[in-house]
Parts: C-alpha cells; sequence; structure tokens
C-alpha cells in the first residue's frame, strides 16, 4: 500500500500537536509534515514525537500562514516534495482576547442562554485585531486567507484522478453569522473577527465541496470544543483554568463540548481521516463530544439547518446557517483579493 501523507499547520502545539500524535498511533506508516512558524518549536515538536513513536516518519516545513510571500515560498516547498497529500489539516489559528466580560458572564448564567453561552462563549470575550505586513486583518488572514492561498497554491498536489485528498479545519463552536459580512469579508469593521474568520472558514468549506469534489478534493469542517492550549492561557491563566476543571466536568453533564485536552479536542479530526471522504456529508461540522463519562464520541451537525423550534423558543442566537450562494461569493472574493495580491508579489 502506498505510505500516506499529511500536512499539519500548527502542529507544534495544543490541538495540531495532539492530532500529530494520535495520527501516527492511527497510522503508523503516515509521513507527516508539521507546517509551522517557528523552527526551533517545530522541531522541538519533531523530537518529542519521534521519542514517542520511534519508526514515525516526520519532517518539518516553516511557514507563516499570516504572511503571503512565506505561504507561497511553503507552497512551493510542497509541490518540490510531494506528489499527493492526503489530509491537509488547516489548523493553525489565532484569538487575541483582551478581556472577558464578566457581567455578561453573571447575566447568562442564570438565563435560558447558559448552556449555549458555555458552548459558544457567544458575547463573552473582547476580541482584539492586528494588521498583518501585508495589510491584511491579522485574525482573518492567520485563521482563513493564509490557509485559502496554500491550498490554491498546492491544488496540483490534491486529490487526482484516482485518490482523494482531505481537506480538514479546525473551526469553532464561534463561528457566527451575524459577525460576517460579504461587504467587509476581513472584519474590518466589526469586534467579532474571530467569530467571523470561523464562520468564513465554514462557508469557505461548503463551497470548496461544491466545486472539487469532482476532483477528488473533500472539504470538512471541525469544532475541538473547549480545550486548553496557549489560545486558553490567552483569554485566562493556566492555573485558572486548573481550578477551574471540577466545574468543567460538572458542566459537561449539560453540554458535552467541554473537552479540556487537546487530545480530547482532536477527536473529530482523527475521526474524519478515517472516515471514506465521499461518505462524508459536506454538509455537516464534526465535533469533538466528550459525555459526563468521560466518553469520546463525534457529533455531525448540519451548518445548513441550524433553526430549530427549541432554539427559536429559548431566544438561543442562530449561530451558523450557512447558505450555498452566499459561500460561493465569499468563495469567489477570496479567489479576487488572492490572484490580486500574488501579482505584487515576487519570490528570489
Ligand atoms: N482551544 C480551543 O478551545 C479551541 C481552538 N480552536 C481552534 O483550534 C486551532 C488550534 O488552536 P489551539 O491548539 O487551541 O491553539 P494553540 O495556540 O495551542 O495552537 C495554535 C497553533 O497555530 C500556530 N499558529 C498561530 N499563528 C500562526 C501563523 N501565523 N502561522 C503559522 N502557525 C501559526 C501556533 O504556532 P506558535 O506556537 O508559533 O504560536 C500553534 O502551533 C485554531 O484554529 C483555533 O481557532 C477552535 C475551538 C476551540
Ligand atoms: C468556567 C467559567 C467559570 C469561566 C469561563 C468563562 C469563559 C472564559 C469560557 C466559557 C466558554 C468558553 C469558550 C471559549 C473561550 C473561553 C470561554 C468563553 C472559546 C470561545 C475559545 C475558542 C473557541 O474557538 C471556542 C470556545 C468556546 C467556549
Amino acid at each position: 500500500m502506498e505510505k500516506k501523507t499529511a500536512l499539519i499547520t500548527g502542529a507544534n502545539a495544543g490541538i495540531g500537536l495532539a492530532l500529530a500524535d494520535r495520527l501516527l498511533t492511527e497510522f503508523p506508516s503516515i509521513h507527516l509534515c508539521l507546517a509551522c512558524r517557528s523552527k526551533s518549536k517545530a522541531e522541538e515538536a519533531q523530537t518529542m514525537l519521534k521519542e514517542k513513536h520511534e519508526e514515525a516518519d516526520i519532517c518539518v516545513l516553516l511557514v507563516d500562514v499570516s504572511n503571503l510571500e512565506s505561504v507561497y515560498r511553503a507552497a512551493e516547498a510542497i509541490k518540490k516534495q510531494y506528489k499527493h497529500i492526503d489530509y491537509l489539516y488547516l489548523n493553525a489559528g489565532i484569538m487575541p482576547v483582551s478581556s472577558v466580560d464578566w457581567s455578561h458572564f453573571w447575566q447568562c448564567l442564570f438565563s435560558s442562554k447558559c448552556v449555549d453561552m458555555f458552548r459558544t462563549g457567544d458575547g463573552l470575550l473582547k476580541q482584539v485585531d492586528g494588521v498583518t505586513t501585508d495589510g491584511m486583518k491579522q485574525i482573518f488572514a492567520t485563521n482563513l486567507f493564509g490557509h485559502f492561498a496554500l491550498l490554491k497554491k498546492v491544488n496540483s498536489v490534491l486529490g487526482g484522478a484516482n485518490r482523494t485528498t482531505q481537506v480538514i479545519w479546525t473551526s469553532s463552536s464561534n463561528a457566527k453569522k451575524s459577525a460576517f459580512m460579504l461587504s467587509d469579508i476581513q472584519h474590518q469593521h466589526g469586534s467579532e473577527p474571530y467569530s467571523s474568520s470561523k464562520y468564513a472558514t465554514d462557508m469557505i468549506s461548503v463551497a470548496l465541496n461544491e466545486r472539487f469534489n469532482q476532483q477528488g478534493i473533500y472539504s470538512h469542517t471541525t469544532c475541538p470544543g473547549l480545550v486548553m492550549t496557549n489560545l486558553t492561557y490567552g483569554i485566562l491563566p493556566s492555573w485558572f483554568w486548573t481550578l477551574l476543571l471540577p466545574l468543567l466536568i460538572l458542566i459537561r453533564i449539560f453540554t458535552p463540548t467541554m473537552n479540556y485536552s487537546p487530545y480530547n479536542g482532536s477527536e473529530a479530526l482523527v475521526w474524519l481521516a478515517k472516515q471514506p471522504p465521499q461518505g462524508i456529508d459536506p454538509m455537516c461540522k464534526y465535533h469533538s463530544r466528550l459525555n459526563w463519562l468521560g466518553n469520546r464520541y463525534v457529533e455531525p451537525k448540519k451548518v445548513n439547518s441550524n433553526f430549530i423550534f427549541l432554539n427559536y423558543l429559548f431566544e438561543i442566537q442562530l449561530q451558523l446557517d450557512v447558505d450555498i450562494s452566499i459561500a460561493q461569493k465569499a468563495y469567489e472574493e477570496l479567489d479576487k483579493m488572492e490572484t490580486a495580491i500574488h501579482k505584487g508579489i515576487k519570490l528570489s
């Protein structure tokens, strides 16, 4: 059997690192490419994985997904090194937060929105954005656009006549339709850039399926739940989260999204790699779940039919509801942006 290849962005920490570890356990002969922005962190992860999986075939690729020149260089290196990629995990992401709105937290705690608040974090976090060296909004560039540009540039090593590629995005339960505007795709004007970038991710994945399934390229989005990583330690300090652990375990009785460990959070990402891609519903987002007994499972949830009666009754905000025609427009918009930017970047 031919050896499978998986590339993971943001593989040196958190969910990406746990995923790399789990893929090596599930598919011992896999070739893993750790695509990271820091050479030292990537090599540290590579050493750690090799210690655990002695026979593992792992390489490092340097890429800063928020920098388009770096993305284009990485794409060239990928095309030189690989004939085909089986799994492309678009996982790297940031969520810079300046503060938690505790008064909103207490208000929601004693209302019907309580469970939804723990599931999505909606309205609790003050999200802050920056600007990249390319002049783009940082969160959009990192979470979505850099990955989109990478996908476009490595298209020739994806899918094919007799082979498939699974593109697997790490999205979020924080994705929010009302945070996204087609006319402001980078989220220059709003206050929820992370929620917008993840909603746009869910849409782009739908559009990718519409366009590329016939070429053997399948795209799926995942939701890791709440996981303790550098991202969440940027919201509250790690010691505080450790103190909260008993409470989070208790909250699992009401919502199976409190995954806590990156290992649990990567459940859906690993599960997808084990499925024949043709059989996976392209209109679903795949959620890593942990029930109150501590058992892991994957829950597919439609991204286009969130309008259920109970949501309406309890005034829970409609977070998703992806429209295929808007998704196609968003894809075209990103495509145009990338083409325009590519013209201005010359690789030496
Ligand atoms: N933790 C959670 O509760 C949840 C996380 N997610 C998503 O999971 C994904 C992984 O995050 P998580 O593991 O939690 O967080 P971590 O901060 O632990 O990991 C993020 C990874 O992305 C990398 N990264 C960040 N920016 C860039 C960049 N510009 N170029 C290349 N790599 C970059 C980081 O590299 P470096 O170490 O160099 O910073 C790191 O390897 C993200 O997309 C996040 O949005 C979704 C839902 C919940
Ligand atoms: C447990 C409580 C006493 C205090 C925690 C309150 C909030 C800080 C958290 C509740 C739900 C969390 C959550 C996220 C961050 C932290 C919370 C808002 C995310 C937004 C992190 C990034 C994601 O992609 C989704 C997470 C959803 C839940």
